[in-house]
């Protein structure tokens, strides 16, 4: 019996946990002999999930645990859309990773309707990672007088702070008081990673120090919820966390007529009816917008973001005004996390979606290539919103996933 059958076998008696493998054999034998056992074990064949080009060697202790193999989604590209930012400057193709039917060809029609129109606008109104620890105190005085503390110090903090991380810089520290309860929302500036390992060491470190320095302190979290990670909140709505963007463009009345067949009048009305009457109809919170979620999953998962945190980044607003026919059209996206650098960038496919853009790995300046990336991520959105206001203006959506969705030609 070879070393991995030896190994399979074993798993499938129950000696050996799945995640021991990895001390038994190397990290792609070892994705092997998990996902040969879990074939014994359900009697289900599971070639496909073997099927990868991935080298589990490079995700071992870094990426995901206990693999067995991949999971693939179609890839396909929109655009190029035609950007003027202030990073992202001249078309871009962007990747989506998608099993919706008419996404991506939604988001290319949007694309060719503002390419048609000219440029897009974008603008990085703020940015910064958060993590905010939370502490204990026996009274609201102690917690207040810490608060006090904290802010005064910043310089200290920062220097405590910076020394875990040579990219992170401490932008920002901001108490939140509740009883004898303190949250600290610390904010960095995180280069071109998305940042949340980064500000996680670094704000554990803080909290360390800051237990040190007052004996009556209990960090009892080093993520109290109020950073928001993975989670919608208005701290995050009104502060921002990781890029908070704009994007606009100006759209011809005859662009509009002649590609979606509709008008600024029709798509000014199906906006505020539909995202924002019917938003806050249905209790919408922080989503006044037609699809973000849409395009920023695609994106995500083409790209190797934390695709947990679409929560957030697809919160925003989508806003329209009918200029005597012309369309004016913008998206704000308050909390869009993104990085070239760190978590799922480096994995193969993502970072080759990531060069379709020119934003794989870390800019020239640091942040660059990140911003860069945040910039194109708006315009995505941008033309995603437009695409589908128009679709719904005209009454065609059903009819588009009829054809793109089921495959049916009506
Ligand atoms: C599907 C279209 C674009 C057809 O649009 P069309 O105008 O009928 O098609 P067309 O054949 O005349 O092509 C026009 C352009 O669309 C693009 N296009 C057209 N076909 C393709 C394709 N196969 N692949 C790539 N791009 C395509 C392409 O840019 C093309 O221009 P060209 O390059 O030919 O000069 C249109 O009907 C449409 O956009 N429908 C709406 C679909 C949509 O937006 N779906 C979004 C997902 S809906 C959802 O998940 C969220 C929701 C709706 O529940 C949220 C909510 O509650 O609002
Ligand atoms: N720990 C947590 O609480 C959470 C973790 N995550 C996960 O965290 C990961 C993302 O964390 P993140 O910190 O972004 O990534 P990584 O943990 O992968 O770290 C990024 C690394 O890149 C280095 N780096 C090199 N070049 C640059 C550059 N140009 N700009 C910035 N950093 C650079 C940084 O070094 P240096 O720091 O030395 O400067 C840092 O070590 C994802 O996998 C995500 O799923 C998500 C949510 C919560």
């Amino acid at each position: 019996m070879d070393k991995i059958e030896e190994v399979v076998d074993k798993v499938v008696k129950g000696e050996i946990e799945l995640h021991k493998v990895d001390e038994i054999l190397d990290a792609n034998a070892a994705m092997v002999a998990r996902r040969l056992a879990i074939e014994r074990i359900t009697g289900k064949g599971l070639p496909s999930i073997g099927s990868t080009i991935i080298d589990y060697a490079e995700i071992k202790d870094r990426n995901a645990e206990n693999v067995i193999g991949a999971t693939q989604i179609p890839l396909g590209v929109a655009g190029p859309v035609l950007i003027e930012g202030d990073y992202a400057r001249g078309g871009f193709l962007v990747p989506l990773a998608t099993t919706e039917g008419a996404l991506i060809a939604s988001v290319n029609r949007g694309m060719k309707v503002l390419r048609l129109s000219g440029y897009v606008k974008t603008k990085i109104i703020r940015d910064g990672m958060t993590r905010a620890p939370v502490f204990s105190f026996d009274s609201a005085i102690e917690a207040y007088s810490f608060s006090a503390w904290v802010k005064e110090n910043f310089e200290t903090i920062r220097k405590v702070a910076e020394r875990t991380t040579s990219h992170g810089k401490l932008k920002s520290v901001e108490p939140f008081q509740l009883g004898n309860n303190v949250w600290i929302r610390f904010e960095f500036d995180t280069g071109d990673a998305m940042g949340m390992n980064m500000v996680t060491v670094a704000a554990e470190a803080v909290s360390s120090f800051l237990e040190e320095r007052f004996p009556g302190a209990r960090c009892v979290a080093v993520s109290g919820n109020m950073c928001s990670d993975k989670k919608q909140s208005v701290t995050n709505e009104l502060l921002g966390r990781g890029k908070t963007v704009v994007a606009e463009a100006l759209i011809p009345s005859e662009v509009i007529e002649k590609n979606l067949r509709t008008t600024a009048e029709k798509i000014e009305e199906t906006n505020l009816k539909k995202n924002w009457l019917g938003g806050a109809r249905a209790g919408t919170l922080f989503q006044f917008n037609a699809h973000f979620a849409n395009v920023i999953a695609a994106i995500f998962i083409a790209t190797g973001q934390d695709v947990a945190q679409v929560v957030e980044s697809s919160t925003g607003y989508t806003w329209v005004e009918n200029r005597s026919g012309n369309l004016y059209i913008s998206v704000t996206l308050p909390s869009l996390e993104v990085g070239t650098v760190g978590g799922g960038t480096r994995l193969p496919t993502q970072r080759e979606a990531l060069s379709i853009m020119g934003v794989d790995g870390g800019g020239d300046p640091p942040g660059s290539k990140a911003r860069k990336f945040a910039e194109i991520v708006s315009a995505a959105v941008l033309a995603g919103e437009l695409n589908l206001l128009s679709a719904l203006s005209t009454r065609e959506l059903g009819k588009a996933h009829m054809r793109l969705g089921r495959g049916i030609k009506l």
